[in-house]
């Protein structure tokens, strides 16, 4: 696992627009969820169409309660759909798997454990790796994320952004082609924020990941992704999808920025108009 090929395309080799030909990683097909309650069932998304290809970046935002981890976790095969389909790599999900990884909003580590051994303990059903191959992979992933000078501090002894960053080096540990993260970094302060999705991007980059992202941050959105899709209220659908023609790689200048302002009004806009549904339909 450490002779990993060196996945970065040449400079410039990029596309500015994903390439929609590229096979599909991720297919949703009239997925629809709903939820029994007490009250009857919650209609919780109504007919997701969606395809996500190889080595994409793509992130969902919408209001809230509209479905989007509802639709992450269906992905990470933790809940079942009520109807439609979800295939990755051409295959139905009917439950979590090594190929892909989950990183939540709540730091999920082990607070007994070092970062080290948190990112051990996600590779101990890793076949054919020995205990010192184990500690390796682990290293280098807490190197990736720049990590390797904590490796021995315990999670209260680590800010917000290092816990995070063990999560995802433990989420990448096992090398999974497919990366769901459900706001990551929605508990962080600004600016640990913006040094996150640089390592991200950077990271994504490197890997070939593809990566399904959700965030409530509209400038996040735009500046990390390739294609922002914005759902509808519940029953969540899909209202819009805006693709993101800036290049690549992203640094936060470019938030300033004609073409990035227009992205950010375009992908407010629309959730802007859901916003008001949803006010509306409160009231
Ligand atoms: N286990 C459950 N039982 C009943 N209803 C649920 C359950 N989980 C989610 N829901 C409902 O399904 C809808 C979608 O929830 P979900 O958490 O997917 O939305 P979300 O867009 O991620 O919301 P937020 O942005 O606030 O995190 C909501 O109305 C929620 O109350």
């Amino acid at each position: 696992m450490s002779d990993q090929p060196s996945f970065r395309p040449p400079e410039g080799d990029r596309p500015r627009t994903p390439v929609r030909s590229a096979p599909s990683k991720v297919v949703f097909s009239g997925l629809v969820k709903s939820y029994p309650t007490r009250s009857g069932d919650v209609l919780a998304l109504d007919g997701i169409d969606l395809d996500i290809a190889e080595n994409e970046f793509v992130t969902i935002v919408g209001t809230s309660g509209c479905g989007k981890s509802t639709l992450l976790s269906i992905a990470a095969g933790l809940q079942q759909p009520t109807a439609g389909e979800l295939l990755v790599d051409g295959e139905p999900v009917t439950g979590p798997g090594r190929d892909r990884g989950v990183v939540l909003q709540s730091y999920t580590l082990y607070p007994w454990l070092t970062a080290q051994k948190n990112v051990e303990f996600a590779l101990r059903d890793e076949p054919g790796l020995s205990v010192r191959q184990r500690a390796e992979v682990a290293r280098e992933h807490l190197e990736l994320v720049g990590l390797a000078d904590f490796a021995g501090k315990y999670p209260a002894e680590l800010s917000g952004g290092m816990r995070q960053r063990v999560a995802i080096a433990r989420s990448l540990s096992y090398r999974p082609s497919l990366l769901l993260m459900d706001e990551p970094f929605g508990a962080l302060d600004a600016l640990t924020r913006r040094v996150m999705q640089e390592l991200l991007t950077d990271i994504w980059e490197k890997h070939r990941l593809t990566v399904v992202f959700i965030t409530h941050d509209v400038e996040e959105a735009v500046f990390i992704s390739d294609r922002v899709v914005i759902m509808s209220n519940r029953p969540g659908t899909i209202k819009r999808i805006v693709p993101v023609d800036l290049p690549r790689p992203r640094e936060h200048a470019m938030i300033a920025e004609a073409r990035f302002r227009e992205l950010y009004g375009e992908v407010l806009e629309q959730i802007h108009e859901e916003s008001l549904g949803h006010v509306r339909a409160a009231g």
